[in-house]
């Protein structure tokens, strides 16, 4: 009888613990209070202070702002009613991870785990522990098998969690189940990223595009939600008193919630229509300059803010945490040789992505649907990054982008050593090692870069009088000048030149040059 666990009593009193000050504690324990799991976890979490820096990959533009928004209620007011407000409580606090494994090996079910810890940390909880699993199949009702969940329940009221995360996307009705058994609210790792980007979003576009997919993963629940949060509100989790009596908000109040649910989400589409255009104006633009394009695109976490920071200098958010970056940034740089071009930075990518998210951040994929050139960023110092690989390749391919030239870079080359190049090599022959960190490699990965973009550039030779330096001036800004020579009639320069830039020259070229 689960209503009678013993321990239930102690998850009751927990409950009414004094959540700001946990929620302060979090951000002191940040990555401590780890078990199982934890370790391995934090090993991903801990590099960068081990090394001695505190994520000081680039220049810390707005982490307080960020660290400060992470407890803050929703991104709109509109939907003001307790549906909402229950949906934003899900803040995670102290948690505990469950996964069910099948034929697959135990390494990868404990690797997509101590990702979600990861996840979760990102999201502001603590990981107590982590518990795995092994069935052919999830339990349909309550996704572990029953009597696994009752030694969870024992688990939870022993360490006193307040959340059960399950590492997949749970049935409204697998939850619920799993909820009366372990009696603390349960969620998924869909509801956990869902709940990071909602506090990372930034741009109007990005924002309106997660409060979407917040709201399609709330519809099918919605009952599920309310039904588990007048639980919450009356104190009362567990006992056996659990049935329709103490269902959530009636029938009447749902239907109203669907209603307004289904307005808000045709506004946020509208919306989002209306942002597109300018995207694709702002996007013509650049293919109208043919300014190339390089795409940088990873796993996240692996290093692709910093490698853009390395590249340009640019002061884009470095972050320790999973998904700091949730809409593109693009900058301009340039290769040795002097042509222009852009560099985009892009969201990390996950493994099992909800679909919901695909959508959700196409805005950021197209960067890399257009781009001339991926530069595919991985974390060579990451336990398994065959898969993080995979994973991209997937996607990249998914978003039809896989013709693009691809240049893999291995960061954290100051992680790896040789035995883990040797493997790193043989999984990616034409890789080039790096680090954002120390410099490591960033000039081989800028001659590569300049290698893969494509060259459009036009010979061409100028006859220019001493009376219009400037225009000299100007060929040395604008084109990659190979000669140049003193004659009396002028300056006779030769140089390989954009074909968008010519214009200002043609009242000085001695010859059509000659077209390649
Ligand atoms: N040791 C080491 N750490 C690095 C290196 N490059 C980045 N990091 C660290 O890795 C973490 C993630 O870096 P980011 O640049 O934010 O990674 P990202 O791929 O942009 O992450 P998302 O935007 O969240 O997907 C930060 O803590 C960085 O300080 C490196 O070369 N060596
Ligand atoms: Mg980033």
């Amino acid at each position: 009888m689960t209503a009678d666990h013993p321990t239930s009593h102690d998850t009751e009193t927990r409950a009414d613990d004094d959540v700001v000050a946990r929620v302060l504690a979090n951000a002191d324990s940040h990555a401590a209070g780890y078990s199982l799991f934890g370790q391995r976890a934090q090993a991903l979490q801990a590099t960068t202070d081990a090394a001695g820096f505190d994520s000081t990959d680039g220049e810390q533009l707005d982490r307080d702002d960020r660290a400060a928004l992470r407890r803050v209620g929703g991104l709109s007011t509109e939907l003001e009613d307790v549906t909402e407000v229950e949906y934003r409580q899900l803040r995670l606090e102290n948690v505990i991870l469950i996964g069910v494994y099948s034929g697959g090996s135990l390494e990868d079910a404990e690797n997509s785990l101590r990702e979600l810890a990861a996840l979760a940390e990102t999201a502001g909880a603590v990981v107590l522990d982590g518990l795995l699993q092994r069935r052919p199949h999830p339990d349909p009702s309550t996704y572990l098998g029953r009597g696994k969940a009752e030694e969870l329940a024992a688990v939870v009221a022993h360490l006193g969690a307040d959340t059960v995360i399950a590492d997949t996307e749970l049935a409204p009705s697998q939850r619920r189940a799993l909820e009366d058994v372990v009696k603390v609210k349960v969620i998924d790792r869909t509801a956990v990223i869902l709940d990071i980007f909602s506090q990372h979003a930034k741009s109007r576009e990005g924002k309106a595009q997660v409060e979407l997919a917040q709201l399609e993963y709330l519809l099918p629940r919605l009952r599920g939600w309310g039904e588990s949060m007048s639980r919450q509100a009356g104190g009362q989790v567990g006992g056996a008193g659990n049935g329709m009596g103490s269902r959530g908000p009636g029938e009447t109040k749902i239907e109203l919630d669907r209603r307004r649910i289904h307005s808000r989400m045709a506004k946020l589409r509208k919306q989002i229509k209306e942002m597109k255009p300018a995207r694709d104006a702002k996007r013509a633009n650049r293919r109208r300059n043919e300014v190339p394009s390089v795409a940088i695109a990873g796993y996240t976490n692996a290093g692709k803010s910093s490698m853009l920071n390395r590249i340009t200098r640019a002061g884009v958010l470095v972050e320790n945490a999973l998904f700091a970056t949730l809409d593109s940034t693009v900058r301009r740089s340039q290769t040795v040789d002097g042509r222009p071009y852009t560099l985009a930075d892009t969201v990390g990518f996950v493994r099992n992505l909800p679909h919901q998210l695909v959508e959700a951040f196409r805005s950021t994929l197209e960067e890399v649907q257009d781009a001339d050139v991926i530069v595919h960023v991985v974390d060579g110092s990451h336990p398994d990054p065959a898969s993080q690989l995979q994973t991209v390749r997937d996607v990249i391919g998914e978003v039809g982008a896989r013709d693009i030239p691809e240049l893999v870079v291995f960061n954290k080359s100051d992680l790896i050593d040789d035995d883990a190049r040797l493997v790193l090599r043989g999984l990616v022959p034409g890789a080039v090692f790096a680090s954002a960190r120390t410099g490591e490699g960033i000039d081989e990965v800028l001659a590569r870069i300049a290698y893969l973009i494509p060259d459009r550039s036009v010979p061409i030779e100028l006859l220019v009088p001493y009376a219009h330096g400037e225009v000299i001036s100007a060929l040395h800004e604008r084109g990659r000048v190979t000669s140049q020579a003193y004659t009396e009639a002028g300056t006779r320069i030769s140089a390989l030149i954009d074909p968008t830039r010519l214009a200002q020259f043609e009242p000085y070229r001695l010859e059509a040059a000659p077209r390649s």
